[in-house]
């Protein structure tokens, strides 16, 4: 394959083109001297008009109740897929495994996050988590965010939880014997996720560690779905390179 630029750019494919974020990848990858969009996708779409548009690598920003059939059209076509959808369980991750063993040339990356400081602060709360027993994390969007609590608030939950397992910290007790429903919030993995919705607000996250005397919070707000792009446009580059299952820009970012 000769190199990716302006003569030869990476062939992509826009799910939910007309979303909130879809409608930023269009923009983004149509501008990139790299990468070209060939085909867009909404709901309703017939998608073989990917295949039709030669498109490579297929970029989803749907909703967690389309995505899997998106994905798994996208991986027995043969093309690339770069997922920034929410919703993924480790059942559905060992589904995508199961469908890339028949298409072992085929690279999915699948991503909580695609903003920079937003990895950064889930790579901060899992090297924190091992000093505190005691976390929880907040997490604020837009009212018109479907799911809650966040996939990156699950997804750094999750990531916390692991990290205190192997210290062998125990998650910290407090003195509440009696609450309303959700008034401490979602548990995932034994941390408190709480999720805020607000016109005006893009998306957030704080994540605060506590213990005598002190409190840690580590904090990342995306003003703007323009401070999703790099991470996605450095995917569509990446996956190209990366045969099988990727979840997490961390990954590709190699933090
Ligand atoms: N990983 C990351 O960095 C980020 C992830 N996200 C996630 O991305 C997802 C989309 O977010 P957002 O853009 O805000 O949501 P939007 O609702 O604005 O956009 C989703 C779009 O997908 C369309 N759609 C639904 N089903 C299909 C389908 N089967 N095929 C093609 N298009 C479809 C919807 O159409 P219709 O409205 O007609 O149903 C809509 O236009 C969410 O899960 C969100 O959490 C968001 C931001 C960053
Ligand atoms: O729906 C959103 O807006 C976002 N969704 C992702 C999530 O659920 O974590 C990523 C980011 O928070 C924006």
């Amino acid at each position: 394959m000769n190199a990716r630029g302006e003569d030869n750019p990476i062939r992509v494919g826009v799910l939910g083109a007309q979303g909130l974020m879809g409608a930023q990848v269009v923009k983004a990858a149509g501008e990139a001297p790299d990468t070209t969009v060939v085909a867009t996708v909404d709901a309703g779409d017939d998608l073989a008009r990917l295949t039709g548009a030669g498109a490579e690598v297929v970029v989803d920003f749907t909703h967690p109740d389309a995505v899997m059939g998106n994905l798994e059209w996208a991986v027995a076509n043969g093309l690339h897929a770069v997922v920034g959808t929410t919703g993924f369980t480790d059942e559905r991750l060992a589904q995508v495994r199961s469908w890339l063993s028949a298409k072992p040339e085929v690279g999915v990356l699948i991503a909580p996050n695609f903003a920079l400081g937003a990895v950064l602060a889930m790579r901060f709360a899992q090297q924190a988590a091992r000093f505190y027993d005691s976390v929880e994390v907040i997490e604020l969007h837009h009212n018109r965010k479907a799911d809650a609590p966040s996939g990156t608030a699950a997804h750094t939950a999750r990531l916390i939880s692991q990290a205190r397992r192997e210290a062998g910290r125990k998650p910290g007790a407090d003195a509440t014997t009696s609450e309303l429903d959700g008034a401490r919030g979602a548990r995932v993995d034994d941390v408190h996720v709480h999720s805020v919705r607000l016109p005006g607000l893009v998306a957030h996250e704080e994540i605060l560690f506590g213990q005598e005397g002190e409190t840690l919070t580590i904090r990342h707000d995306s003003m703007d779905r323009t401070s999703f792009m790099p991470g996605v446009l450095l995917g569509v580059r990446e996956v190209l390179k990366r045969p099988g299952l990727t979840v997490g820009l961390e990954n590709v970012l190699d933090l």
